[in-house]
């Protein structure tokens, strides 16, 4: 995607052949840097300290960390310290497990001596897949949207969006952006409502700085909007992202997506979940129950990161001291409020069925 002109991914190989160069989006929007990746780990650290986030790209960013840690220590220990290091940088994307599992069974069976090369050309390719399936879910989302747009004969299609499933969160295009920034490039009316995601806001930070850099008109909206917005007609369908899918179609997001597919439900306004398919997790069955929850720092609720009209970044306590605070980063929608998931293989019912027959390598993979 175009920053200032300039075409840009979210994760890449540097010049040198070996070093990563990321974006910082802890920085968003506010400043636009990009850092740089030397070892297994600065991936790490960069996947904990969320300089990388979203699920897609964790699992690209780890990728990149085992090829990092195999130039420094390709034994067999080396490559199940880094596996090992990497595998607990975040607990709920299961895209992180997924890439981490890939590398290994490329680097397992070879030669210690050539696995650092095999390692650099394994991410790439899982970079480059997470570009092509993430092509697949804008083309199968654009029908949903061309249809509604049909429908309303050209005015404006208004799609409802939570936290970032941009193509910050991917390597490119985004899973739930991706239909959206397809069918703004193809002439459609779109606009879209972005929440603004506390505590971390990564729907003001993030989703509304992309789509403001690639010209889609949207607007920023208190997370708790979104239900008086669909019940005055004013969201055509929701579409959101995923940091993991159980086998039953329960559907793991960023904290306050159960409530928007609830107010969704109420008001019979489409709620579809974009997913690549390295995100569906055959060895869950009951999303609710097992989908482990990652749990932030209090921080992030107490405090507010913002510029200043004069241009510093202030940081500024909003709870008082003393006042305990709460801070999961996730929540479980049921598949029962899920009206499809978008994936790069058609858009399917949230079931085991339909989830098998589409993707019977990942059952494979889990068994
Ligand atoms: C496509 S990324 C997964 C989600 O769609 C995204 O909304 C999300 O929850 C990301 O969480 P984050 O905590 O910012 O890594």
């Amino acid at each position: 995607m175009k920053v200032d002109g300039k075409h840009f991914r979210s994760i890449w190989r540097e010049h040198d052949g070996w070093s990563i160069g990321a974006i910082d989006q802890r920085r968003l929007p506010h400043e636009f840097v990009v850092a740089k990746l030397t070892s297994c780990e600065d991936a790490a650290v960069a996947i904990r300290d969320m300089l990388v986030r979203g699920a897609p790209l964790i699992g690209a960013t780890a990728a990149y960390g085992m090829a990092l840690a195999m130039r420094e220590d390709a034994s067999d220990a080396g490559l199940k310290r880094a596996y090992d290091t990497l595998v607990v940088a975040r607990p709920t994307a299961i895209n992180l497990k997924w890439a981490l599992d890939e590398m290994r069974m490329a680097l397992a069976p070879i030669d210690p001596l050539e696995r650092a090369e095999a390692a650099y050309a394994r991410a790439d390719e899982i970079v480059e897949q997470d570009v092509e399936i993430n092509r697949g879910i804008a083309g199968n989302g654009l029908k949903l949207i061309e249809a509604i747009a049909s429908k309303k004969r050209g005015e404006i299609v208004n799609v409802l969006t939570h936290c970032n499933a941009g193509w910050l969160a991917t390597v490119d295009w985004g899973t739930a952006t991706a239909p959206i920034y397809l069918a703004h490039e193809r002439g459609i009316k779109v606009h879209v409502w972005v929440d603004e995601t506390r505590p971390r806001n990564q729907g003001a930070s993030l989703t509304a700085w992309e789509l403001g850099h690639h010209g889609v008109p949207h607007t920023v909206i208190p997370d708790n909007t979104g239900g008086h917005l669909m019940q005055h007609g004013m969201v055509d369908l929701a579409i959101v992202g995923t940091d993991r899918v159980a086998a039953n179609g329960d559907v793991c997001n960023k904290i306050g997506t159960y409530l928007k597919a609830l107010a969704a439900h109420d008001n019979g306004v489409p709620f579809y979940v974009a997913l690549p398919s390295p995100t569906i997790d055959f060895t869950v069955h009951d999303g609710i129950r097992d989908i482990p929850i990652e749990q932030r720092s209090g921080v992030e609720v107490t405090d507010m990161t913002g510029r200043t009209a004069d241009g510093r970044l202030e940081t500024v306590r909003i709870v008082p001291e003393g006042s305990p605070v709460a801070n999961y980063a996730f929540d479980v929608t049921p598949a029962r409020l899920v009206t499809g998931l978008i994936t790069e293989r058609g858009v399917l019912k949230p079931d085991r069925d339909e989830l098998a027959a589409a993707f019977p390598e990942r059952i494979a993979a889990a068994e």
